[in-house]
C-alpha cells in the first residue's frame, strides 16, 4: 500500500503517503527524511514557512547519496504569503535550501498576500497585533505567477493549499492551469466532503493534511476511529491515514520518530464497513455542525470554508 499512487492533472502521479514536516525541529527533521525516504516513503512535503528546508534538504542529501534516486521521489514545497508578489524569488530560495533544481510541486501555501515589506519576514504584524495582509493583492494574481513557473523548469506542477469551494470559484474561471493539487485539512472529524467532491470534479487532487489532527495526534480517541481500529486490529494511525486512499486522496503523516514513521507506512485500504462507520461520524458532524477544525491560522480571513463564520473574504 505505501506504494500506492495518484495521478494527478499534468499525468505525473503522486505517492499517496507523504511525509510532513511542519514543526519537526532543526536537529530532528533531517534525520526524519532521510530514514523515510531510506525506508519506503517516495514523498516529502515540505514549505518554506516551516523554517526548516535547509535540514530538509540535509536529509534529501543524504538519501540522494545513499542511493535513492530523485525521478523516484515526489517533493512538494509552498510559497509563502509573504512572497506572493515575488514567487519566482520564494521557489528560487526553497530550491536552494533543499538543494534541489526541482520540486515535483509548488503550492500557494494559503490564498492571502502578507505585506512583504512589513515588521517581519514570514509573520508581519500592524500595530493593533493582526496579521499584516496586502488587501487589495489577490490570490488569483499570485496564481498567475505560479503558471510562469512552469516554463522554467523548477516545478512540474503547481497547486494550491486550503482552497475552499468559494476560493476555487474565484479562481479557475481566471486560471489558464487548473491547480494540480488543492492541499487540505482532512480527516473524519473534517471530512470536507462538498470540497472534496468539487475538486475531484474539477481534476484537482486532495492532499490531506493533519490526518492525525496535527500536534499531539488528538483524532486517536475519536470514538469511531478506535472502533474500526479494534475490527482491524491496527492502530488508529492506520485508521487515520487508510481513510483517504478510498477516497482518491494523498495523506500527509508528519513524524521525527523513526518507529511512528515506518509504522505510518503500513497504510492499508480501509473497506466499505470501515468507511462507513467514518463517514456515518462525518456526516453526523457536518449535519449538526461539529465538525472540527486543528489548523486555523490567525490571518482573520474567513477563507470560505463551510465549517467557518462569515467575515471578511478578500
Ligand atoms: N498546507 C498547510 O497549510 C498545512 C500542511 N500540513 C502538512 O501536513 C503534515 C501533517 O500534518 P500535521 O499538522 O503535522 O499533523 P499530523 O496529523 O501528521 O500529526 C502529527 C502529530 O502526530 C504525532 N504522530 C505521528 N505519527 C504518530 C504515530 N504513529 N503514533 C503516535 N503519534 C504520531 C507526531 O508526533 P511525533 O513527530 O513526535 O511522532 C505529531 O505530534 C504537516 O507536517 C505538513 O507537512 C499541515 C498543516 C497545514
Ligand atoms: O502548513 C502549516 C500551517 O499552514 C502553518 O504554516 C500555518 O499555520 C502558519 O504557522 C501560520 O501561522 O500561518
Amino acid at each position: 500500500m505505501a506504494d500506492t499512487k495518484f495521478k494527478l492533472n499534468t499525468g505525473a502521479e503522486i505517492p499517496a503517503l507523504g511525509l510532513g514536516t511542519w514543526q519537526s525541529a532543526a536537529g530532528e527533521v533531517e534525520k526524519a527524511v532521510s530514514y523515510a525516504l531510506s525506508n519506503g516513503y517516495k514523498h516529502i512535503d515540505a514549505a518554506y514557512c516551516y523554517g526548516n528546508e535547509d535540514e530538509v534538504g540535509q536529509g534529501l542529501k543524504t538519501a540522494l547519496e545513499s542511493g535513492v534516486k530523485r525521478e523516484d521521489i515526489f517533493v512538494t514545497t509552498k510559497l509563502w504569503c509573504t512572497y506572493h508578489s515575488r514567487v519566482e524569488a520564494a521557489l528560487d530560495k526553497s530550491l536552494k535550501s533543499l538543494g534541489l533544481d526541482y520540486v515535483d510541486l509548488y503550492l500557494m501555501h494559503w490564498p492571502v498576500a502578507m505585506n512583504p515589506d512589513g515588521n517581519h519576514e514570514k509573520f508581519p504584524k500592524l500595530p493593533d497585533g493582526s496579521r499584516d495582509l496586502v488587501k487589495d493583492w489577490s490570490h488569483i494574481q499570485t496564481w498567475k505567477l505560479m503558471e510562469k513557473l512552469l516554463a522554467t523548469g523548477k516545478v512540474k506542477a503547481i497547486g494550491v493549499a486550503n482552497y475552499s469551494v468559494k476560493y476555487l470559484n474565484q479562481l479557475l474561471p481566471e486560471a489558464t492551469v487548473v491547480p494540480a493539487v488543492n492541499q487540505i485539512e482532512n480527516h473524519p472529524s473534517l471530512p470536507q466532503q462538498e470540497l472534496v467532491d468539487f475538486c475531484k470534479s474539477k481534476g484537482i487532487h486532495v492532499t490531506a493534511y493533519s490526518p492525525l489532527g496535527s500536534t499531539g495526534s488528538p483524532m486517536f480517541t475519536a470514538a469511531p476511529v478506535v472502533k474500526v481500529a479494534e475490527k482491524r486490529g491496527v492502530t488508529p494511525a492506520t485508521v487515520l491515514l487508510g481513510y483517504h486512499i478510498p477516497r482518491g486522496s494523498s495523506v500527509l503523516a508528519k513524524s521525527v520518530n523513526p518507529e511512528r514513521i515506518k509504522a505510518n507506512k503500513g497504510l492499508i485500504t480501509l473497506d466499505d464497513s470501515d468507511m462507513k462507520i467514518l463517514d456515518d461520524y462525518a456526516k453526523d458532524l457536518e449535519a449538526t455542525g461539529k465538525v472540527v477544525r486543528y489548523v486555523y491560522p490567525a490571518f482573520g480571513v474567513n477563507f470560505g470554508f463551510a465549517d467557518q463564520p462569515q467575515g471578511i473574504i478578500l
